[in-house]
């Protein structure tokens, strides 16, 4: 499917190609975006959030999204000398996500499929390509399969999973409690802090009072609900002092995503684990996050569960399609100075997936449309 072909025929608005990974969209925009200023992707991320904001309600609310939507925005220049591409995230709330894993692997694909890189990505010997994805949080290196077809392009190949290797990943605090009301019920809920990239909330669905059903897609209303509001209560309490990124130079990283609701299968015989992930305003992960996952690992690592290299499984709601992830190796984070803080053992967490095309969508905006800023229903 030449989808960037298609795109490229298309003169005016802002040019999307639609992709999701195990259920969770990305709204990869390609085209029409205006000048995003900044010298590194952290000023670039502030510039959108305090001058273009308008422009993310357009694309991910509706009546063109919805409350769960998901975007990407690849920057026209990387920021970096050391990547191959810098790309942005979105979403509901305040907007723009530090990390994401289920659209590093989406993006993995398209880069290839587009023909966006220049110079282009070489294969190795077995097809695999290297990309240097520079996300906000740092530089994500992603593995993608390819395969070359008969006119010598360079494609991604569908059926293997596309995988990455997480920013310095690591356990912010375990065995934290907090008294919560749920259903109207006081309760001491114990629950572990982790970074993946950004930082998650991770918590067993037997902690809040539910057994496991509660991550079966059917009706997740209650248990969504239950998870934001934990993520704000821990946003007011005293745990909030400890998610503080220890470089300096990630200070706007400096805050709690979400909560993961997981089924308690921690470091499980089979690696197998399922998990929910709530993140910004209520927004419901439909893949089992590929950030989370590296928080996850991360902890369990941290608390001698798993050793580098178990491979372990991760599914989302959707059940099926999941996430692998396993601890490659232990990292030290340096500061900006370059001095390293001791004390804290990060690890790099291997994340894979698979991302499927499934639109090509150009928007336009009537001036007289008195919806056109975007709106949210919530149920
Ligand atoms: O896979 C992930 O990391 C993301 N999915 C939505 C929330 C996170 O950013």
């Amino acid at each position: 499917m030449e989808l960037y072909a298609e795109i490229e025929k298309r003169e005016n608005g802002i040019k999307i190609i639609e992709m999701h990974t195990a259920g969770e969209p990305t709204r990869i925009v390609v085209k029409g975006y205006p000048p995003i200023l900044g010298s590194n992707i952290l000023e670039k991320r502030r510039y959108v959030k305090d001058n273009l904001d308008w422009i993310r309600k357009r694309i991910l609310f509706e009546p063109r999204g919805h409350k769960d939507q998901y975007g990407a925005i690849i920057l026209d220049e990387k920021t970096n000398s050391e990547a191959d591409v810098s790309v942005l995230f979105m979403h509901n709330a305040e907007g723009y996500s530090t990390m994401c894993g289920h659209a590093t692997i989406a993006l993995g694909r398209f880069l290839i499929d587009s023909d966006h890189l220049y110079p282009p990505p070489i294969p190795d010997d077995s097809g695999k390509v290297t990309l240097k994805i520079e996300c906000p949080c740092g530089i994500v290196p992603t593995f993608i399969h390819t395969y070359t077809t008969s006119s010598g392009q360079l494609r991604s190949n569908p059926n293997l999973p596309v995988s990455f290797q997480s920013v310095p990943s690591f356990s912010v605090a375990v065995d934290c409690v907090l008294e919560i009301l749920i259903n109207g019920r006081r309760k001491s809920v114990k629950f572990d802090i982790g970074f993946g990239g950004a930082f998650y909330v991770i918590v067993a669905a037997s902690e809040l009072g539910f057994d496991n059903s509660c991550l079966d897609s059917n009706d997740l209303s209650l248990i969504v609900k239950v998870a934001n509001d934990l993520s704000n209560h821990v946003r007011q309490s005293k745990y909030v002092g400890n998610i503080r990124h220890p470089s300096s130079e990630h200070s706007e990283l400096n805050f709690l995503y979400g909560t993961i609701i997981t089924d308690g299968r921690d470091g499980s015989e089979d690696g197998g684990s399922r998990n929910l992930c709530v993140f910004a305003d209520c927004e419901i992960d439909r893949s089992p996050c590929g950030s989370g996952v590296s928080a996850r690992m991360a902890l369990l690592y941290a608390k001698g569960i798993v050793e580098i290299g178990k491979p372990c499984y991760y599914e989302s709601a959707l059940g099926g399609d999941g996430f692998t992830g396993k601890v490659v190796r232990e990292v030290s984070i340096c500061d900006v100075d370059g001095s390293e803080k001791e004390n804290l053992r990060a690890v790099v967490v291997e994340v894979g997936g698979k991302a499927y095309y499934c639109g090509v969508s150009t928007f336009v905006i009537e001036e007289n449309d008195p919806y056109k800023n975007g709106f949210i229903i919530r149920t």
